[in-house]
């Protein structure tokens, strides 16, 4: 496995097959990753959070609307502030989960694939959605994850203020330790709103990034098989 993340591994089945200690995702941060807005924990943007102060960020909206120009006596945008916060609020936060793993009895060796999997997340540089879909490849070890745990991955990560390429190396970066398999892909397809609504405008531009650990990355019929599976149907360019 990747060994970037050694001194990170948590989550090893027990000789004895007990379940392994998950850590939960929202505690969770990547290796390599030197920089987040939200310090590794989507979490943390809960109600109630010292970390989210809804007054200050109501009035800090109410601030930047008057700075735009923007008249804020109507009743369609009264309550504008606090609509802005509650919506950032909403995209920087998931909900709890535990990643639940089962063993793996007829040793399911193949490739486990979630397609098309939807998010949205915030580009860091921007404060823009970008969204899209995830493809998230397995080949398992020991145990099996849940299949939806491999959406939820998408889902906690996603809800932080990123870039792409960070978005899918933390997905990859987390299974890969949650689940000790002998390989990880993520593949993301996404929209974003700074680079086709806004900038230079490219409609219909779409960005791909490819994260990979174990022997979807090294093994070159394993990651062949994983790409092909993955990117197939993805547009090529008029
Ligand atoms: N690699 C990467 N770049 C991103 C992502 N999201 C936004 N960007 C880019 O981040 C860059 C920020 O560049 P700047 O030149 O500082 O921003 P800007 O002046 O608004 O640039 P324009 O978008 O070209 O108008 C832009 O090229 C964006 O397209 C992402 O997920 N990954
Ligand atoms: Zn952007």
């Amino acid at each position: 496995m990747d060994t970037r993340s050694a001194d990170l591994i948590v989550g090893l089945p027990g000789e004895d097959g007990t379940e392994p200690t998950a850590i939960h995702p929202t505690a969770y941060t990547s290796p390599g990753s030197d920089w987040h807005p939200l310090d590794g924990n989507p979490g943390d943007l809960v109600a109630g959070s010292p970390r989210l102060n809804i007054a200050q960020a109501e009035l800090a909206a109410a601030a930047l609307l008057a700075a735009l120009g923007v008249p804020a006596d109507s009743e369609v945008a009264r309550r504008t502030p606090a609509r802005m916060v509650a919506g950032l609020a909403e995209l920087l936060t998931c909900p709890p989960w535990e990643f639940t793993t089962f063993p793996n009895r007829e040793y399911q060796h193949e490739l486990v694939l979630v397609r098309d999997v939807p998010f949205t997340s915030m580009c860091a540089h921007h404060l823009l959605p970008f969204s899209g879909v995830a493809q998230v490849g397995v080949l398992p070890g020991e145990r099996i994850a849940g299949l939806s745990k491999l959406a939820r991955a998408v889902e906690v990560f996603a809800a932080r203020m990123q870039v792409q390429e960070e978005l899918g190396q933390q997905i990859a970066a987390y299974l890969d330790q949650q689940l000790q398999c002998r390989g990880v892909g993520v593949v993301l397809v996404a929209e974003h709103l700074c680079m086709t609504r806004r900038g230079v405008r490219a409609a219909g531009a779409a960005a791909i990034t490819i994260a990979t650990r174990g022997q979807l990355r090294d093994d070159l019929a394993a990651r062949a098989e994983f790409l092909q599976l993955t990117t197939a149907q993805i547009r090529s360019a008029p």
